[in-house]
């Protein structure tokens, strides 16, 4: 039976030809000799390996033919009307790249020299004298970046070296790099944003040639079998397979087309704990997915637990994983064998359900004697609850429920602290207001009053369910029962509490063993709680950390905007390593985001309105639309009102996002979603809440509320894959200025 191998231009066909296209691919891997298929080479072709093959009346695929093992192997490029197909059949060659050996397809056009665009602003004659000084400069060649780096060394074509040498703008060499080889013109891209040779060649695993072969076609196979190959052709192993390629077409590259960095991650083993950082839209969680099926299917029983902060992602994480490989043992029950997926908190109550008694010996052990496993509720009712008897006993300052959630979830829990004594005495480190005994005491009894209160009401808030379960399950170890799951992968891992961390450590088991832990996370993300130095919780990362800097999802316009909004904070990793955003870049170009300010709501809503018909008038598919705000109350109004506008919308909750509508909803929804059209709606001044009051018990708990409120409108930004709009009324938000 012949082999297929698509290309990723091959992924990219009209709705009305995928039937088609499945039907022709499905008789090829039965018999290529199939009368009907009519696999011909052409006449007078570049390359003696390209064919055409009948798809119908109309219209012809082309293909290469590669022998020489047992069985043939077909590389499909795509299809075209009969005409089209032929004429592109002549001149598209498939061959190895002289300096590496990567498998390339490439189009020899006979008449012109070059099949890149020459830019507009380049001069074409040697300038005068005066004119050099204004004369734009060429990017690369600012950068010091020569012809014979590009053409000699990393392997670029010549005609694009020389396009891109020419170029002045980032805007002209990322078009230029869109219409190249895949891994070509990323390595330009890299290039222009600042990374020298060793470091492209590194990435895109230019540094690991492709071994030489005398056969022209061994070499071929063997160059479509290198990394960098296979940003741009994937094997088709089945039916399904190949079926499911077609219809999802270039929303489903993910799935198949990785980046060499990428699949680095996915199929590097560790020592222990592994950290994967990388900003928004990098593919972190395509890693995490990638991942965790190598690693269910790199032994007999693995098990494999995926998990996040939040449901909604824990959830879409759930089914992509089914997109990815609908084979794949899902396990539903924690500790059997497969991909078990859910959120943190969610595992945490699985762990209790299953613990039965010694639920209650773990909760006593954590939350001091009398406690017992109870319902999982939020703490703020709990917190107000005990602030509204106990409040007048502390120092002003500190009647926040904030700072006594915050002080609970960072300093207690994590210590273990059941006693007055023990908190008296316990370090606090990175917390940003200091306690004397006094004030330690006048805590102590508050949060003491809090946990009477939970074992009255036989609840416990979250990072108490998590704290009890880690505890739980370190005592089957300890008493030989063993852990619950061979690897641990978490998304999203800056929101995570220290307790919630306590749980993942135990999950995999009290030691650091091979792979235990993957984490991917993003600190410029933190939206949710503090910051969390992972050494202090039993989790050391040393030198296995590393980092993505390509964003998949959005514009280099959108991008920039994003950035923006980050820059004036300072952000702190997992490992307490300043993060950098500088080498973010994107491979795509739009237009620059919009920005509006309006005199007051009504305009604002009437711009809303006019922006939604707008997209919608230009072929949006509307589902792919989102207007994000900063609260519910918010969402509920734009909804209402864009409805008296005649544009129906749907505000999202909790809920999966159905289709049919624009999309309503909060930024902080918005994690882990993304759309084609974004505007970002109520950006003014009021739009910092009123609720982060609470936080101001001192500088450094405001600041970093000011942090996560940034953090936010990067996420919410960065959830455009194509336009991003933003709008006030009044005066704007200091976070824009
Ligand atoms: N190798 C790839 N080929 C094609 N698309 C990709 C690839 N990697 C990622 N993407 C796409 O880029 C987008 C962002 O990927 P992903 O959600 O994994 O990024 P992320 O780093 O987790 O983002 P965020 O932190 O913003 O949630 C998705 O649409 C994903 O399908």
């Amino acid at each position: 039976m012949p082999n297929i191998i698509m290309s990723k231009s091959s992924n990219k066909l009209e709705p009305s030809l995928k039937k088609k296209a499945y039907a022709f691919l499905e008789k090829l891997t039965e018999n290529d000799a199939s009368p009907g298929l009519h696999i011909e080479p052409i006449h007078n072709s570049v390359d003696q390996r390209v064919r055409t093959g009948r798809v119908d009346d109309f219209f012809r695929a082309v293909l290469f033919k590669i022998t020489g093992a047992a069985e043939p192997t077909y590389v499909f490029h795509g299809i075209w009307p009969h005409d089209d197909a032929i004429a592109l059949a002549k001149k598209t060659t498939l061959t190895v790249n002289p300096v590496n050996g990567i498998t390339e397809i490439r189009t020899v056009e006979p008449t012109s020299e070059t099949t890149y665009d020459t830019p507009a602003e380049a001069p074409r004659e040697p300038p005068v004298v005066e004119a050099v000084d204004d004369a734009p400069h060429p990017v690369l060649d600012a950068l010091g970046i020569t012809s014979t780096d590009l053409v000699d060394l990393l392997g670029i074509d010549r005609d694009l070296a020389d396009a891109a040498l020419a170029a002045t703008t980032e805007d002209h060499l990322l078009e230029i790099a869109g219409g190249a080889v895949e891994w070509q013109g990323l390595a330009l891209i890299d290039l222009a944003s600042g990374h020298n040779l060793a470091e492209v060649r590194e990435r895109l695993a230019l540094d690991q040639p492709v071994e030489a072969s005398t056969n022209d076609d061994e070499a071929i196979l063997r160059g479509l079998d290198h990394a960098a190959a296979k940003l741009s052709f994937t094997y088709i192993e089945s039916n399904d397979e190949l079926r499911r390629a077609i219809d999802e077409g270039d929303f489903g590259s993910w799935r198949v087309f990785l980046h060499p960095e990428q699949r680095r991650y996915v199929t590097g083993r560790w020592k222990g704990p592994f950290r994967l950082s990388g900003g928004a839209g990098t593919g972190k969680t395509v890693v995490v997915l990638h991942r965790a099926r190598s690693l269910a299917r790199s032994g007999q029983g693995r098990r494999v637990i995926v998990t996040t902060y939040t449901t909604n992602l824990a959830d879409a994480m759930k089914r992509d994983l089914y997109r990815l490989d609908p084979q794949l043992t899902v396990s539903n029950t924690l500790g059997d064998p497969g991909v078990y997926v859910a959120g943190i908190d969610a595992l945490a109550a699985r762990v209790l359900k299953h613990a039965g008694e010694a639920g209650h010996v773990a909760a006593a052990a954590v939350l001091g004697a009398g406690a017992r496993v109870g319902a999982l509720r939020p703490g703020n009712a709990r917190w107000n609850e005990v602030l509204d008897i106990h409040g007048d006993e502390l120092p002003t300052e500190l009647r926040s429920a904030s700072f006594l959630d915050a002080e609970y979830a960072t300093v207690v829990l994590p210590a273990q602290i059941t006693t007055e004594a023990e908190y008296l005495k316990v370090r606090r480190p990175g917390r940003g207001v200091s306690l004397d005994r006094a004030r330690r005491r006048a805590v102590w009894r508050v949060i003491a009053a809090y946990r009477n209160h939970g074992a009255l009401d036989r609840q416990m808030d979250f990072d108490e369910a998590a704290a009890v379960a880690a505890e739980h399950l370190n005592s089957l170890s300890v008493n030989g029962s063993g852990y619950v799951a061979d690897h641990v992968l978490v998304d999203e891992g800056q929101d995570l509490t220290p307790s919630r961390w306590r749980l993942l450590r135990a999950l995999a088991g009290p030691e650091q063993r091979p792979d235990d832990l993957f984490i991917a996370e993003d600190s410029h993300q933190r939206i949710y709680g503090q910051k969390v130095v992972l050494s202090r919780y039993g989790i050391a990362i040393v030198g296995r950390s590393r980092r993505l800097t390509l964003n998949y999802r959005t514009t280099a316009q959108n991008l920039a905007f994003a950035l923006g909004v980050l820059a004036p904070g300072t952000y702190t990793d997992l490992d307490d390593e300043q993060e950098k955003s500088s080498d973010y870049r994107s491979a795509r170009s739009g237009p620059v985001p919009s920005l509006r300010a309006c005199t007051g709501i009504a305009e604002e809503y009437d711009h809303a309105a006019d922006t939604i018909k707008g997209w919608l008038a230009g072929g949006v598919v509307p589902d792919t639309i989102a207007v994000l705000v900063r609260d519910r109350l918010l969402r509920d109004k734009v909804v209402a009102a864009l409805g008296e506008r005649g544009v129906g919308a749907r505000a999202v909750d909790r809920e999966e996002i159905k289709g049919g509508m624009p999309v309503v909803m909060t930024m902080h929804r918005s994690k882990g979603t993304e759309f084609s059209r974004v505007l970002l709606f109520g950006m003014s001044e009021s739009s910092i809440p009123a609720g982060l009051r609470s936080e101001k018990y001192s500088e450094s708990s405001w600041n970093d509320a000011i942090l996560r409120e940034r953090s936010l409108l990067y996420v919410a930004s960065t959830r455009a894959r194509d336009e991003l709009a933003v709008s006030w009324s009044g005066v704007t938000s200091p976070l824009l200025a």
